[in-house]
């Protein structure tokens, strides 16, 4: 079947419209009956929490927690919990469907969920993120659960957060319970190889498609967009292949070297600069978005929703995406993309990294057994190099661009899944 442009959208982005808009083209190339389709569009469960919390100076303000669980069809639900000013239901919605998506992409038995709580966690204090968190934690209570939903860091998030849940989702259930969230520390039965796995997944999904384009590494330049956890490791092992990562950019601004950045370097400047690049002195600041438009070969959009857009779609020169964020990209630019003959490795399979070794931090602590960290990088780096080559020839095969091949290689699965189990 020929490939549909997505239809037009309204006029300002938004997460949930660009994902069902890509849910609908794969939905028609699939002939998706309506009962499947009206099923799989529609998520599961919507809770949203109002979370009272004393803040240092005693006083008391009230957040609005998020916690979507979009299918179970698959297996738990699992995904992310995000800490981050601008999290409302429509995003949050959006990253748990692509969380279902994603799951069937990298074949793990996993349904979707995404989590947030609308604040500003760099300017709280470590006390006020853990009385949110754990507050947070307490409401969902009946939602979480080893067998029921998992969550694991996503935005604003990291293994410090997912200590305080394990903790007190334990404490109410007076036993231990590990499995119940992923990215946790170490010593708390976190998995090795966790930390770097999006970004470990961003460089095998980049070499990948460089292969396909006949790019050297050696000689590549690239630009990335973010430099939290998966953009400062995806720049980390792109470097270490020998990439040139020519600028790097955070909440604080975009910094530009032509020679390429020590990236080891930058990553210890960050670390002692309180978690920013803020006054880098071994690259030029340049204006934040223009990031997005050098003249480099690859592009990794590692921060947040919406950054690729009509508004400078057009001026993008890098002949590879590779999506470390979840719906970097808006629908509408889409089709700009394909025009332009970029290859677009998009969210769903680009950063399945994290969840594939969340998949397997949970299989361990099930077992009650610790993997290597070189057995859990084989492993992960085979389902990402299988999950490249399955969207590949998918999308080969039905002559569509690599988003939608991997959106039809999801929805198939989860339709053939729920379509087996006979509906409930
Ligand atoms: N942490 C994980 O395992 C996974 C994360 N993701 C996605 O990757 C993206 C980044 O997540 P993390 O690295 O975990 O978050 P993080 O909180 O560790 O880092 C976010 C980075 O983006 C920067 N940033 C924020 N707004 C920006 C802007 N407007 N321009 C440039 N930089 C900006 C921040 O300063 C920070 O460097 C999100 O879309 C997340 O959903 C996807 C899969 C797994
Ligand atoms: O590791 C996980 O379970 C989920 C990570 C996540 O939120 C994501 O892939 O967007």
């Amino acid at each position: 079947m020929a490939y549909i442009e997505p239809a037009p959208i309204k006029d300002k982005e938004n997460p949930l419209e660009s994902m069902m808009s890509r849910f609908d083209i794969a939905a028609q190339i699939l002939g998706l009956d309506d009962a499947t389709y009206n099923v799989l569009k529609s998520p599961t469960k919507q809770v949203i929490v109002s979370l009272p919390i004393t803040m240092d100076d005693g006083r008391k303000r009230v957040f609005e927690g998020y916690r979507v669980i979009h299918s179970n069809i698959l297996g738990p639900a699992k995904g992310g919990i995000r800490f981050d000013p601008d999290v409302n239901l429509d995003e949050v919605k959006a990253l748990a469907a692509w969380m279902t998506w994603k799951c069937a992409v990298v074949d793990i038995p996993y349904g979707g969920a995404k989590g947030g709580i609308c604040c500003n966690p760099r300017a709280m204090s470590a006390g006020e993120i853990e009385r949110l968190m754990r507050a947070y934690t307490s409401a969902m209570m009946g939602i979480f659960g080893p067998d029921r939903d998992i969550p694991a860091p996503d935005m604003g998030t990291g293994p410090r957060e997912m200590a305080w849940l394990m903790d007190e989702y334990s404490k109410a259930q007076g036993i231990t319970v590990n499995a119940v969230v992923t990215g946790k520390p170490l010593v708390l039965g976190g998995s090795l190889g966790r930390v770097e796995a999006t970004g470990r997944g961003v460089m095998v999904s980049a070499l990948s498609a460089m292969e396909k384009l006949k790019l050297n590494p050696a000689k590549a330049t690239c630009a990335v967009q973010g430099f939290g956890n998966v953009g400062s490791i995806s720049a980390k092992l792109l470097h270490e292949r020998g990439v040139r990562i020519k600028a790097v950019s955070d909440i604080t601004g975009a910094y530009y070297n032509d020679n390429g950045i020590d990236i080891e370097e930058a990553i210890a400047y960050k670390e002692a600069n309180n978690g920013t690049l803020d006054g880098y002195q071994h690259a030029e600041k340049i204006p934040a978005d223009d990031l997005l438009t050098l003249s480099v070969d690859v592009l990794v959009p590692a921060a947040k929703e919406d950054v690729i857009t009509m508004a400078n779609v057009d001026k993008i020169q890098a002949r590879l995406i590779v999506e470390g964020a979840n719906g970097p990209t808006s629908a509408r630019a889409d089709a700009i993309i394909n025009e332009k003959g970029i290859m677009a490795v998009p969210d769903i399979l680009a950063n399945a990294g994290g969840v594939t070794v969340s998949y397997f931090e949970w299989v361990q602590n099930r077992l009650g057994y610790k993997w290597g960290l070189d057995r859990v990088n084989r492993r992960s780096d085979r389902i990402m190099r299988d999950a490249f080559d399955h969207v590949y020839q998918t999308a080969v095969k039905y002559n569509i661009p690599m988003r939608i091949a991997a959106y039809v290689v999801a929805i198939d699965k989860v339709a053939k899944t729920y379509q087996f189990r006979g509906g409930y």
